[in-house]
């Protein structure tokens, strides 16, 4: 049993953020998640994402700060998730390596099915938006 590490990006254009639905056949099939992959033995995961972005949505970004650090298990797997805040580019993204893809608000992520792991950085990303509102 290992830990496997896995980088996601929080891509925002103005008010909305990338978010992505996995393939039907993969584990967590037709979820929702912020895009990225699992990383490579060696690989800097600044690199690994913008590699994983470029494989999913065909789409160059620019990786930012650490945005949150999510601890999850799924029965027998262990996930670390490193989001990364990201820099929009301005290219448009084609689904590649996902069902779709959405452009949404925090507070419309409510209406998505998102991976467990994604549950807290969703939370995070509407606190933050409140706190700017007030
Ligand atoms: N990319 C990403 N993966 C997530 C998120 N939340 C979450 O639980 N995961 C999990 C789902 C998967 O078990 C794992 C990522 O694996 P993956 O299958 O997407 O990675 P990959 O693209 O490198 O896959 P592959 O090369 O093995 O096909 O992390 C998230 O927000 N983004």
């Amino acid at each position: 049993m290992h830990t496997i590490i896995v980088t996601a990006a929080i891509i925002h254009k103005e008010d909305k953020i990338l978010i992505a639905q996995r393939k039907k056949n993969v584990d967590h099939g037709l979820k929702w998640e912020f895009p990225g992959g699992k990383l490579n033995f060696g690989e800097d995961p600044r690199v690994g994402l913008q590699r994983e972005i470029k494989e999913e949505l065909d789409m160059e970004i620019e990786v930012k700060d650490i945005f949150e650090v999510v601890s999850q298990l799924y029965g027998e797997r262990h996930i670390l998730l490193l989001c990364y805040t990201c820099r929009y580019l301005g290219q448009k993204p084609a689904a590649r390596d996902c069902q779709d893809f959405r452009w949404v608000t925090p507070a419309e992520m409510n209406h998505y099915d998102f991976t467990a792991a994604d549950v807290p950085v969703v939370k995070k990303l509407q606190n933050f938006l409140k706190e700017a509102c007030l």
